[in-house]
């Protein structure tokens, strides 16, 4: 099975955890919107969406469902999104797609954060994928400089810009043994807006395709 089928195949499986009556979070990325568009089948279900990133929402309101402002919504039941790499205790890096500061925050108040990915996503350790950092413009230079003392070695993704304005720098090389303590080191460097890491935060549950099928853990 190629990824793009297993991506799929752990999308749907998402679907079997929407109840009647739900506001659901939802992320961003090829994964996710495979979710998406599995979604469009159980919409009359849903009181609606909170999306992490403008091409979630666009793709949500494509298929007829309302988008809501996370500010208007008292509960998340579950948030339902991928990773570019999570391990066994279901931390993971975030923000290839650069949307890692919206998906943080909907993390933060979902109950239930869903973690759907392909094989080839988990990992014994994380840091072989280069650690998304969303700064704010003026800080670049700085941050890179705090990031390279640290031992990475930043690389500004060139001509993106995140929803919140900002951009993202990918840190290469990071010596990540230790997610918690990384997570909170890169959040205090003046000028980050959000790591990539979810560790603090990690996943609740994994759904992970294999040839074999989809497992949880
Ligand atoms: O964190 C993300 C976006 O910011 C995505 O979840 C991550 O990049 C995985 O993407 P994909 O499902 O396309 O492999």
């Amino acid at each position: 099975m190629d990824h793009n089928a297993l991506k799929k195949a752990a999308a749907e499986a998402a679907l079997a955890f929407i109840e009647p009556g739900m506001v659901i979070g939802v992320g961003t990325g090829s994964t996710v919107n495979y979710f998406i568009d599995a979604l469009a089948s159980r919409k009359d279900d849903l009181r609606g969406a909170v999306a992490s990133s403008e091409a979630t929402a666009a793709r949500l309101r494509e298929h007829g469902i309302p988008v809501l402002d996370l500010n208007n919504v008292d509960e998340l039941p579950i948030y339902v999104d991928g990773a570019d790499e999570v391990n066994a205790h279901r931390e993971m890096i975030k923000g290839g797609g650069g949307a890692l500061t919206r998906e943080k925050i909907i993390a933060a108040v979902a109950r239930k954060f869903i973690c759907v990915v392909d094989e080839s996503k988990k990992v014994q350790r994380l840091g072989g994928f280069p650690l998304p950092v969303e700064v704010i413009p003026m800080a670049r230079s700085h941050v890179a400089r705090r990031l390279a003392a640290l031992g990475g070695q930043p690389k500004y993704r060139e001509g993106f810009v995140t929803d919140n304005g900002n951009v993202i720098l990918d840190v290469h090389r990071l010596d990540v043994s230790r997610p918690l303590k990384l997570e909170e080191q890169l959040n205090s460097i003046t000028g980050v807006v959000t790591n990539g890491l979810f560790a603090l935060r990690p996943a609740d549950l994994v759904l992970i395709a294999t040839s074999q099928g989809v497992e949880r853990y």
